[in-house]
């Protein structure tokens, strides 16, 4: 089993709720989509190919030896889209198997029916301004483990959000989920998002992407 392979690297873990850990990244190369704030374009073609043994040894010479409980190592599997990669529920379960705690960052556009359940999901609904919000599929949803998995608004502008609100009350995923709202990077104001987010009570949790305040937003590999 090959998977073409932007970049594997060891960082701190710079968004969701587990934003702060440190974590192992695996990014995998290509994307179906285009949005318009993509900061990560460099893994559309760019990689080498590696099979499943070589990206599990790496992945354990950057994390160390798997453990159990909540400090056990923690790996991602982004991209790109790692789910356009038909392997990657595959690769998922390696990584569960091997004893590691396993999160995916997927832009919803693909079944996540197909990945283990033990896998945190963090699912990004995209938005208008992204121009990609017609790619979701409304059916995952239903694969969402609450508790476990997260849903992700990344907001262009003041639209994106009074769209992302609508959106979330339309479909009654705040009583079952943990929702993040983000703004895009050097778009949207994070003051204002996070004034109008206590402004309208919503229970949500505003989040920034910490690697980019740490290493500023241009820095690969972090
Ligand atoms: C690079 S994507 C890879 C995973 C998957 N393709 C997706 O979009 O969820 C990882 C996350 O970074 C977010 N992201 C990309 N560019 C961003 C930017 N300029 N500002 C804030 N978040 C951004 C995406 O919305 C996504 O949640
Ligand atoms: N530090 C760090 N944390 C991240 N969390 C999700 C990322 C991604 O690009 O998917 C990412 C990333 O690129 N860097
Ligand atoms: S889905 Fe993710 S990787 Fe693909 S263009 Fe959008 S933000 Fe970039
Ligand atoms: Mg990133």
């Amino acid at each position: 089993m090959r998977f073409k392979v932007n970049e594997i690297f060891h960082s701190i873990q710079g968004e969701g709720s587990r934003a702060g850990r440190p974590c192992v990244f695996i990014r995998l190369t290509g994307c179906p989509l285009r949005c318009s704030y993509c900061d990560t374009t460099y893994a559309f073609h760019e990689g080498e190919f590696m099979d499943l043994e070589a990206i599990l040894a790496r992945v354990r010479s950057m994390a160390g030896a798997p453990g159990k409980g909540p400090n056990a190592p923690f790996v991602e599997l982004t991209g790109g889209e790692p789910l356009a990669h038909p392997d990657a529920p595959a690769l998922l379960s390696a990584l569960l198997d091997a004893g590691y705690e396993v999160a995916l960052e997927t832009a919803g556009s693909h079944d996540i029916g197909r990945v283990d359940p033990r896998v945190v999901k963090i699912v990004d609904r995209k938005t208008p301004g992204s121009g990609e919000s017609a790619r979701w599929l409304e059916s995952n949803l239903a694969h969402l483990v609450p508790g476990q998995d997260e849903l992700k608004l990344v907001l262009t502008s003041e639209a994106d959000y009074a769209w992302a609100r609508a959106w979330c009350l339309e479909k009654g995923v705040l009583d079952r989920f943990d929702v993040l709202f983000s703004p895009v990077w050097g778009a949207l104001d994070p003051a204002w998002l996070a004034e109008r987010i206590v402004a309208d009570g919503l229970p949500v949790r505003f989040q920034l992407q910490l690697h980019k305040l740490v290493w500023g937003a241009e820095t690969r590999g972090v």
